[in-house]
């Protein structure tokens, strides 16, 4: 974190004298917002210090930035294991920021859900197909300028590579990147009763006992700076967190 703090800051130095890059600076100064949100208690201050950076690069550079590059063009990856609410919580999220929704299940070949049904874990051999078709789905987005909110498991850090590899200015193993990840965080026991009660509904392929394999693929390095919400509160209130933490500044332009 403190590393991505001072490469944001080293860039907003550097140009603030110099003619900013059309590509880069929306995402630098999402950067930059989310940085001071994690160092400053005060949330009012920290609105109150984008506002002011937001008129200041609007003066600054008004003629080097189109209107468009003052809309957020990223990627959010609601991960986590089965149960967690990827689904459910990036369908609301998506309708509450008005982007589009995709989910990760949909990308899966037929063998994969298959085999998930049958109680087999995925293998990489499975994912990695599937993880590409995701990145460029992400990329198509990135590049038409949309902003995007993927339902996706995204376990392992190799995998979120894959994925934040849909960014083309991102350089692997930095974690600066326009795919940002939200990681919805739940007991065991909270999860396997929620799969169990799916199941039983019936309409779902992913059995209740592979939880257990997720949990244990599930790895996070600190260094990612991935947010983790708590993903047993209402999901009204996580989809509330979400934006505010990631699509609420951009109203105040
Ligand atoms: N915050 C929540 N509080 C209570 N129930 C929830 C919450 N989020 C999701 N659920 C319920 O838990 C079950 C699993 O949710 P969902 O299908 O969204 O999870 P998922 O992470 O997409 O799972 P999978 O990876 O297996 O597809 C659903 O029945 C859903 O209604
Ligand atoms: O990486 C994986 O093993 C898969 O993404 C699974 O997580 C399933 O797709 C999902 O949980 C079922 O909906």
């Amino acid at each position: 974190m403190l590393s991505t703090a001072r490469t944001t800051i080293e860039f907003l130095v550097h140009h603030s004298t110099d003619k900013p890059p059309k590509i880069g600076l929306n995402f630098h100064i999402l950067e930059a917002s989310q940085v001071a949100y994690t160092l400053l208690s005060d949330k009012q201050t920290w609105l109150l210090i984008l506002k002011v950076l937001f008129s200041f690069l609007h003066t600054q550079y008004a003629h080097f930035l189109d209107q468009e590059l003052f809309f957020i063009r990223m990627g959010v990856v609601i991960m986590g294991v089965s149960g967690a609410g990827k689904s459910t919580i990036g369908e609301m999220l998506a309708k509450a920021v008005n982007c589009s929704f995709l989910d990760a299940d949909d990308f899966h070949p037929q063998s994969n859900k298959e085999k998930m049904h049958k109680g087999i874990p995925l293998s990489d051999e499975d994912r990695i197909p599937w993880l590409n078709l995701l990145r460029d789905a992400l990329r198509a987005c990135l590049v038409s300028r949309k902003t995007m909110i993927l339902g996706c498991s995204a376990l392992q850090k190799r995998y979120r590579e894959i994925l934040r590899s849909a960014d083309p200015n991102y350089v692997p193993g930095s974690y600066f990147c326009v795919i940002k990840f939200v990681l919805l965080d739940a007991g065991a026991e909270v999860l396997a009763a929620r799969l169990q009660e799916r199941a039983e509904e019936g309409n779902h392929f992913m059995p209740a006992k592979l939880l257990q394999s997720q949990i244990d693929l599930l790895q996070i390095d600190e260094s990612e700076g991935i947010v983790k919400v708590d993903a047993t509160a209402s999901p009204l209130v996580i989809v509330d967190t979400i934006k505010a933490l990631f699509f609420d500044i951009y109203s105040h332009r």
